[in-house]
C-alpha cells in the first residue's frame, strides 16, 4: 500500500498544457477521489500514475521509489497496481470465473492457489452463483464487479478506477460505492477514483483532490473540502455551494466581521468564521447556513423555482443585487414564485477573493488512521 507523491507535475499534448505543477500527497491506505468538471485533467493524472503517460516535469514517488520523472520511468506491469475503467473490457468468450482467473494464470501460479484466490475474490464481489456466466449474461452492476474482482485478485497495492461507474444507474451507483468502501477496507489497498461527480466522491473518499484547468485546487478531507473550501471553484463546486462577494471589516479569533456586498443591499456587522483579512472576501454557503426570515432578514432574495425532494421544497433563491449565484434553501412549505423573502445568515465560511486567483500550492493531507498499517 504505497504512499503516492506526485511533485511538480506538467504535461502537455501537442503545445496544450493540461497539467500544471501538480503536487499530490496521498498516504498509504488512503482512498482518495480526483473530482473536477470534464476536462481538468483527472484522467491524464490517473494515466500519468498508471504509467500509461509520462510527465513533461516532475516527479512521481510510489513510498521512497522513483517511479517516473523526466529522466526516469517504471512500465505499468511493474507498478505493482490495478486498473478498472468505464468500459469493463471483459473477456467476452470467458465466464466471470475465467476472467478472474486470467491474470492468475498468466502469472504461472499454481492451480490450487488460483481456484483459492478466485474463491475468495468471486465470494467477496457477491458473483459466486454467477461464476459460469459470460459477460453477455450479466447486468451492468454486475459485470462492473467481474471488472473489480479481476482487478482484486492480483492483490495490488493500488488500485485505480477511471468513472468506473458512469454507465450505471443511480440506484446501483450506490450498491457499488458501497462495494467500493467495503472492499477498500477489506484489502488495505490504496484507492484513486476518478470522477466529475462531487456526489460520489463525498459519498467514499477519504481524501479528495478537487482540479479545475490542470491545477489542483485544494486536497483535503470530504468534511476540509465542504466546511473550510480553500477557493470559490472549491466551495461551489462541492456540497452544492454557493458564494457571495462581500468585504471583511475585522478578523479577530478566526471570526470575520463582513458585509454584504451588493450595490443594492449593504448589511454590515455579520459575523462568520473564515480565513479572509480585511478587503474583498467571498462567503461560502450551503443551504444549511441559510435561513427564511420573518422580516427583512440579513439580505431581500427573490423565489426563481421550487422543487419537492426528500420531503422538503428545494428552493431557489437569487439575491437582489449581491453576486450572481442562486442560493438554495429546504423549506417546510411551498411559497409563490416572483415573490420576495428575506434571507437570515446562520453559518458559512469566508475566504480572501484573491484566493480564486493562488490556489493552495502545497496541500497538506492528514494521515488515515491506519496510515502505517
Ligand atoms: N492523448 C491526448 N492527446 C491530446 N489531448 C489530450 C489527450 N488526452 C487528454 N487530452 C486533453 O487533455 C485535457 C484533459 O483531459 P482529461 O481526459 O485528463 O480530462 P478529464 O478531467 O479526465 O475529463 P473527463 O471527465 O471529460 O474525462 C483535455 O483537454 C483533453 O482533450
Amino acid at each position: 500500500m504505497p504512499r503516492v507523491q506526485a511533485k511538480g507535475i506538467g504535461k502537455s499534448f501537442g503545445g496544450q498544457q493540461v497539467l500544471h505543477d501538480v503536487d499530490l500527497d496521498l498516504p498509504k491506505g488512503a482512498f482518495m477521489a480526483l473530482l473536477g468538471p470534464s476536462g481538468c485533467g483527472k484522467t491524464t493524472l490517473l494515466r500519468l500514475i498508471a504509467g500509461l503517460e509520462l510527465p513533461d516535469a516532475g516527479e512521481l514517488r510510489f513510498d521512497d521509489r522513483l517511479i517516473a520523472s523526466a529522466d526516469s520511468f517504471v512500465p505499468p506491469e511493474a507498478r505493482d497496481l490495478g486498473m478498472v475503467f468505464q468500459s469493463y473490457a471483459l473477456w467476452p468468450n470467458m465466464t466471470v470465473r475465467g476472467n478472474v482467473d486470467f491474470a492468475l494464470k498468466t502469472r504461472r501460479l499454481p492451480r490450487a492457489e488460483r481456484r483459492e484466490r478466485v474463491d475468495q475474490m468471486l465470494q467477496a464481489v457477491g458473483l459466486e452463483p454467477l461464476a459460469e456466466r459470460r459477460p453477455h449474461e450479466l447486468s451492468g452492476g454486475q459485470r462492473q464487479r467481474v471488472a473489480l474482482a479481476r482487478s482484486l485478485v492480483l492483490r495490488p497495492a493500488l488500485l485505480l478506477l477511471d468513472e468506473p461507474l458512469a454507465n450505471l444507474d443511480a440506484h446501483l451507483r450506490h450498491r457499488m460505492l458501497a462495494e467500493f468502501r467495503r472492499l477498500h477496507a477489506a484489502t488495505g489497498t490504496t484507492f484513486i477514483l476518478v470522477t466529475h461527480d462531487q456526489d460520489e466522491a463525498m459519498a467514499v473518499a477519504s481524501h479528495i483532490a478537487v482540479m479545475e484547468g490542470g491545477r489542483i485546487q485544494q486536497v483535503g478531507t470530504p468534511e476540509d473540502l465542504y466546511r473550510q473550501p480553500a477557493t470559490a471553484m472549491v466551495a461551489r463546486f462541492v456540497g452544492h455551494g454557493a458564494t457571495l462577494p462581500v468585504e471583511v471589516t475585522a478578523r479577530q479569533d478566526g471570526i470575520c466581521t463582513l458585509s454584504l456586498d451588493g450595490a443594492a443591499q449593504k448589511v454590515p456587522g455579520l459575523q462568520v468564521p473564515g480565513r479572509a483579512g480585511p478587503g474583498p472576501a467571498w462567503l461560502c454557503l450551503h443551504r444549511e447556513d441559510l435561513r427564511l426570515s420573518r422580516g427583512p432578514g440579513h439580505f431581500r432574495t427573490q423565489i426563481l423555482s421550487q422543487s419537492f425532494q426528500h420531503g422538503r421544497y428545494l428552493t431557489h433563491v437569487l439575491p437582489r443585487g449581491i453576486g450572481t449565484d442562486l442560493l438554495t434553501l429546504a423549506l417546510d412549505q411551498p411559497l409563490p414564485a416572483q415573490d420576495e423573502v428575506g434571507i437570515d445568515i446562520t453559518g458559512g465560511w469566508v475566504i480572501a477573493r484573491e484566493g480564486e486567483a493562488a490556489p493552495l500550492r502545497q496541500p497538506s493531507v492528514p494521515a488515515t488512521a491506519d496510515a502505517d498499517a
